[in-house]
């Protein structure tokens, strides 16, 4: 599979670069003839702060389906801002965020967050049974999950069926996290935001999330859109990295090639954290 992302910084002089990234190599021929196709789309995506200070400074980019991208940059640099412009946890301006081609403030706020579901830092469950987490989303539609389909979901988690009847009290910050990844995956998304769901794992938990995620990615070709400080967790998964800085991406590169970044602000984040 190919896929490419485009970046378009801001500013009327926008300059364009393309990166096409090699997926279990793909022949020319396939990309030419096989064009990725864009799951979302932002353009010149802006947010100043309440006292007038950039937090976005008109970001553009095409995120294609079906593949894992990992967002990482310096500490404030708008990371969390841009994940939450795509599934309106702010509303970004008419014009400025497409899924599938449509803007997403034309679209049900509750129908783009089930389409476009988000996994946090810290997983918050509701009171009652894991099942009953699960089976929250689609009750909400009037829909039952049978035993069967909340099976299956743990599953799909990484959980085994004795989870179905524990509550939040009885689980570890991992088990919970994969409780609401189930939860989330419930709701069928097509697209997963996940905002650093790892960092307050241990490993063995960071483990399991990462193989479930590359699974959800290779099976049901899901779209993954990840920021990450750990830039290792984004070479085991990613396939494209996108640097941020100061509001801004300034470098759309494979995991792989992350040395070669130009930015300097992007240099210095890459030589100290890793
Ligand atoms: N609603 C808001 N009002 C004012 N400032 C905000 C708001 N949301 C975010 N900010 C500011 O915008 C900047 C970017 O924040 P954001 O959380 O997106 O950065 P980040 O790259 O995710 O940071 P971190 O890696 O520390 O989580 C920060 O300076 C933050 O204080």
């Amino acid at each position: 599979m190919s896929v490419a992302l485009t970046t378009l910084p801001t500013g009327t002089e926008a300059h364009e670069h393309l990166l096409a990234v090699d997926i279990e190599n793909p022949s020319p021929d396939q990309e030419e003839a096989q064009p990725p196709l864009t799951k979302f789309r932002i353009r010149d995506l802006k947010k100043e702060s309440d006292g007038g200070d950039p937090i976005l400074n008109g970001i553009s980019v095409e995120i294609p389906k079906g593949v894992i991208v990992g967002i990482i940059g310096p500490s404030g640099s708008g990371k969390s801002t841009m994940l939450r412009a795509l599934n309106r946890l702010w509303e970004p301006p008419l014009g400025t965020v497409f899924l599938d081609g449509k803007d997403i403030c034309d679209l049900d706020v509750l129908t783009l967050r089930r389409k476009v579901g988000m996994l946090f830092q810290l997983p918050a469950l509701f009171e009652g049974t894991v099942a009953d987490n699960i089976r929250y989303g689609p009750q909400l539609r009037g829909q039952k999950l049978s035993d069967e389909e909340v099976y299956k979901l743990l599953k799909l988690a990484d959980l085994d069926s004795s989870f179905y009847s524990k509550t939040g009290g009885e689980l570890s910050v991992g088990q919970a996290q994969r409780v609401a990844l189930a939860r989330t995956l419930a709701n069928k998304p097509e697209v997963l935001l996940l905002d650093e769901p790892t960092s307050a794992l241990d490993p063995i938990s960071t483990e399991n999330i990462e193989d479930v995620l590359v699974n959800l990615k290779k099976k049901q070709g899901m779209t993954i859109i990840m920021v990450s400080h750990s830039i290792k967790q984004i070479q085991r998964i990613a396939d494209i990295v996108c640097l941020l800085v100061k509001g801004e991406i300034v470098e759309v590169l494979r995991p792989d090639k992350l040395s070669e970044a130009k930015h300097p602000m992007a240099l210095r984040f890459l030589q100290l954290s890793s």
